[in-house]
């Protein structure tokens, strides 16, 4: 992963005056400007059939948009196919089911085949298939064939293939989506600890009470972008939210009512867990 860095560095991703469409289709993306922070999650929000998985694949190079370009340490991603292979490597696209991902015999071949097929001796790829795994808590699974696991040991090792190719940025298509409360929770705490050593998150989710207590920055987007800004001040605006067809989240109504009641001093965090919420009524 990068190195760490603190969010407000100049971007690591940036897509400028893109357009991208589907054959026989009308655009999803005209003109869009957007740039991902270096470190940090960047969550990106929109209703069912807005864009957030069509943006998040031109981002990682597995779409090639129209018109436009996207930029990666602000130098611009080369046209052709060694362009798009070289963007697929630094930033590493985690899909909404992994059975869409995964297709190897086993735990351990799965989380190889980037670092193998990228050619790194076996030593090193050995290195980072064992950091890989360690990171998502799979040791234990290293010889487990895939087809036997649950869904949500999927997707922690669909998630442990991109992290073992050791990218700038992973983009992830909905990674709680089909977790329980407990799997959310665990997936959260993995992708916090990737976040804590300075990688790049740009997240995809429909969850906007998520986003807000989670993400440091959001997009929203529904055919194009409708804001992109702090997660706190972004989605505790009802007026975007419902440009973009979102519920307004529990986040802000919470905190807005806490600090009517005095119970938040200015500056003071709100609470982002049940938990926290009822030790301040305690
Ligand atoms: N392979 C495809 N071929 C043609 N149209 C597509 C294809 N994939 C997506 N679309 C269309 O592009 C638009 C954006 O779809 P996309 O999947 O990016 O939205 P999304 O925000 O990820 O939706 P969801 O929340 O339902 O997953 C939609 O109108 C969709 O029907």
């Amino acid at each position: 992963m990068t190195p760490a860095t603190a969010t407000g560095t100049a971007p690591v991703l940036a897509v400028r005056d893109l357009e991208f469409g589907y054959a026989d289709a009308p655009p999803v993306f005209r003109g869009l400007e957007l740039e991902v922070p270096t470190g940090g999650v960047l969550a990106v929000l929109g209703p069912n059939g807005g864009g957030k998985t069509t943006l998040l694949r031109l981002l990682a190079g597995s779409l090639a948009p129209k018109r436009g370009r996207v930029l990666v340490d602000g130098e611009p991603v080369r046209p052709g196919r060694r362009g798009a292979a070289d963007l697929r490597r630094r930033v590493q696209l985690v899909f909404q089911d992994p059975d869409d991902q995964l297709f190897s015999a086993s735990v351990r071949q799965d989380v190889s085949f980037g670092p193998v097929n990228q050619g790194l001796d076996r030593r090193e790829a050995a290195e980072r298939v064992d950091g890989a795994l360690a990171a998502l808590g799979l040791e234990g699974l290293a010889d487990r064939p895939v087809h036997l696991l649950s869904y949500g040991q999927r997707k922690r090792v669909a998630l442990a293939g991109a992290l073992a190719m050791r990218p700038s940025v992973l983009v992830l298509d909905e990674p709680t989506a089909g977790l329980d409360p407990m799997g959310v929770e665990a997936m959260l705490e993995t992708l916090d600890g990737l976040r804590a050593g300075g990688a790049t998150l740009v997240v995809s989710t429909h969850d906007v009470d998520l986003a807000y207590r989670w993400a440091e920055r959001v997009a929203l987007i529904d055919h194009g972008l409708l804001a992109e800004g702090a997660a706190r001040r972004v989605l505790a605006d009802r007026d975007l939210l419902s440009a973009a067809r979102l519920r307004p989240a529990w986040g802000p109504a919470v905190e807005r009512t806490l600090r009517k009641a005095g119970l938040l001093a200015e500056g003071e965090e709100p609470p982002s867990t049940p938990e926290e919420l009822a030790a301040l009524l305690r």
